[in-house]
């Protein structure tokens, strides 16, 4: 990294990108740091957001740095790009992925953007992920990076990044993907950070700690439907709304089994009736596993993979890698198939596609 980069560091107020900041400074990188302002608690959304306290500590811990800092206001983007993506997602009985579309779309997309309006040469964050230099420019074109996991494998976040392109990469930086967490609690620690002793963020991505359902209620109105048993078609009761509901939940459904050791869980949504489909969970209940699915809107870190590949998945953040066979399609999607079932496929949701620690791109299934 060449000493005079001149960088904008995205501050959230929390302690991986306080660190992210210091470590870069540390480089000698000119660094700047910003807050992106994406929501507010301002359209009646119930719960708490954080965001004021978040602005007040990212700043304390600019002055600390001795760096400038700035709060870049991107609501109307983030309505336009998150909001309105996650609303409608919701409406076609999907289920979007808001922290995903988040880095693709304003963190690296209109928050980039900005930096570049205003002379940086890049955007750092405080992911768990790394960039390496996969191929040095050998000509006048650019050089060509790969991403990988964060070291710490507990709390890689290369999931999120799935769906960035190598231009975004290039522009990007991760300066705290080489570290384990505890080492850098304790380099914040050591350096005093306003912040270092800050509990680690929850919640959707900038919708701070206002939960998905509570978000939900408020701008999606109520339209009930029957819950079905999908085993005998007996209607156990109403729901409020599909959208309230995920493939794979257990939890806040309201139906009691009435039998021990046997929960109900989400098996499925029917459109035509808008019925909730349960069923005991286990590996027999209908619809909760699958071997194989759809992918569609891919999108590629490097070069595509445009032949039938061995590779690994993750369809979840929290998910371990699986090994999936990968069969590109003629209408520029793809079937993937895994090795063993999976759990509650939700469409709507990203699969992230892996070689090793590499994260090769990804995509939407359905
Ligand atoms: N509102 C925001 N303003 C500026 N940067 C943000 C904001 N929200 C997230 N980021 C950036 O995206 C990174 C990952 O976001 P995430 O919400 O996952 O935070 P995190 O992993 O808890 O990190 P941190 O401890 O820095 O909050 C952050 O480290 C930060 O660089």
């Amino acid at each position: 990294m060449s000493a005079r980069e001149k960088i904008l560091v995205a501050m959230s107020g929390g302690v991986d990108s306080s660190v992210a900041a210091l470590l870069l400074q540390r480089q000698g990188c000119d660094v700047v740091g910003a807050y992106m302002k994406n929501w507010i608690n301002e359209e009646n959304v119930i719960g708490h957001c954080p965001w004021e306290q978040d602005i007040v500590d990212a700043r304390a811990v600019a002055d600390q740095l001795g760096i400038e800092f700035h709060v870049v206001n991107l609501m109307r983007d983030y309505r336009a790009r998150i909001v309105d993506y996650l609303l409608d997602g919701y409406a076609r009985g999907l289920t979007p992925n808001p922290d995903v579309m988040c880095n693709r779309e304003i963190k690296f997309g209109v928050f980039r953007q900005w930096g570049r309006d205003h002379g940086f040469t890049a955007i750092a964050t405080g992911h768990y992920a790394r960039r390496v230099l996969a191929k040095p420019a050998l000509t006048d074109a650019p050089a060509t990076y790969s991403l990988l996991e964060g070291a710490d494998k507990n709390k890689d976040q290369s999931y999120f990044l799935a769906l960035l392109n190598q231009e975004q990469l290039r522009d990007a930086r991760f300066p705290i993907g080489d570290l384990p967490k505890p080492e850098l609690r304790r380099l914040a620690h050591e350096a005093g950070l306003a912040t270092a002793a800050k509990k680690d963020s929850q919640g959707i991505c900038f919708i701070g700690e206002v939960k998905m359902q509570d978000f939900l209620r408020t701008f999606v109105p109520d339209q009930p439907g029957p819950i079905v048993r999908a085993t005998d078609g007996a209607v156990l009761g109403t729901h409020r709304g599909l959208h309230l509901y995920t493939l794979g939940q257990r939890r806040g459904i309201g139906i009691p089994s009435n039998t021990d050791f046997q929960n109900y869980v989400v098996v499925g949504k029917r459109a035509a009736d808008r019925a909730l489909l349960v069923a005991f969970d286990g590996p027999d209940a209908p619809g909760l596993f699958c071997r194989e699915i759809r992918v569609h809107h891919l999108s590629w870190i490097g070069a595509p993979v445009s032949t039938p590949a061995a590779l690994e998945g993750r369809v979840r953040y929290r998910d371990p890698r699986v090994p999936l066979e990968y069969l590109p399609a003629a209408d520029g999607g793809a079937l993937v198939r895994f090795a063993t079932p999976q759990r509650a496929l939700a469409a709507g949701q990203v699969l992230a596609l892996y070689r090793g620690e590499q994260l090769l791109g990804g995509g939407v299934y359905l």
